[in-house]
């Protein structure tokens, strides 16, 4: 028996739920997110068409779908970064973005660089804990020009984890990054998440990486939720766990691989 919770397309509901992929069994609280019918257009072409999706507090979520399918659209959108799109958006007050550039200034140091924008207190043992999270304390004074990309991937999960977040958004942020140095900051991640428990969207075309990490992972197509997997595989995942392979096969097939199973 697999746990998916995988249904046939955005205006399909499940048998057991009633409700729309996409949509949590009750509305979240204020450290989740709600989103309801969530629209952008660029020029004559829609590439959010009436979108729903709920992040329950704490959640751990994956976004995949082929290239340009509009998942950077929709992070950005609930990260407060698209003036323009259109719909209903509630997310919880302290929300943190990580991209796939890291986006450090070269020309201050990288303490600096995480408490960036922030005022009050001592910024610098503020900056110094954040790093110590993600195992750069030592680095605190270098300039980023001297960080190797992974290294400066975490400065920009610590300048992230100095604000705080309830709800923390990723974007491909460990795309650019090698197998291994992706794998442990795959781990990091994992542990953050453990320990501080913010909802995250993870936006990533890593089918492996999202069934690593996530609590569910939703594919985006036709500018909606098009199909969700619950991801029900005790922490920390072996990546071959029959069930997570089993859902592999699925996700791929969902993304039109082939060599993923029929769907
Ligand atoms: N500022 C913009 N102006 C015009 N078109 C845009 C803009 N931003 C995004 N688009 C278009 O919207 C569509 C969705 O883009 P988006 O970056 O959200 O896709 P994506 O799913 O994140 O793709 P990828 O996986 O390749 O990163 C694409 O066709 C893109 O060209």
């Amino acid at each position: 028996m697999s746990s998916q919770t995988d249904q046939a397309g955005p205006a399909s509901r499940s048998p057991e739920t009633g409700r729309p992929p996409g949509r949590a069994a009750a509305p979240p609280d204020s450290a989740g997110v709600r989103v309801r019918g969530l629209r952008r257009s660029f020029g004559t072409r829609r590439v959010l068409d009436d979108l729903e999706l709920d992040i329950a507090p704490g959640e751990f979520v994956a976004l995949l779908g082929p290239s340009g399918s509009g998942k950077s659209t929709l992070l950005r959108a609930i990260g407060g970064l698209d003036p323009e799109v259109e719909g209903h958006i509630d997310v919880p007050e302290r929300t943190a973005v990580v991209f796939q550039e890291h986006r450090l200034l070269p020309w201050e140091r990288v303490w600096r660089n995480v408490t960036l924008g922030l005022r009050g207190g001592d910024l610098r043992a503020r900056a110094v804990a954040a790093l110590d999270e993600v195992g750069l304390a030592e680095r605190a004074d270098a300039w980023p020009a001297t960080l190797s990309g992974g290294e400066s991937q975490r400065v920009a999960l610590a300048r992230a984890l100095v604000r705080t977040p309830r709800l923390l958004l990723l974007d491909e942020p460990f795309g650019a990054l090698d197998a291994l140095t992706r794998l442990r900051a795959q781990r990091l991640v994992e542990r953050l998440w453990e320990e501080h428990r913010p909802s995250v969207l993870l936006v990533t075309h890593d089918v492996e990486e999202a069934l690593l990490l996530a609590d569910r992972a939703l594919l985006l197509g036709e500018g909606a939720i098009a199909r969700e997997f619950a991801v029900d595989i005790p922490r920390p995942r072996p990546l071959d766990h029959p069930r997570l392979l089993r859902l592999r096969g699925r996700l791929l097939a969902g993304l039109g691989v082939t060599g993923g199973e029929p769907s």
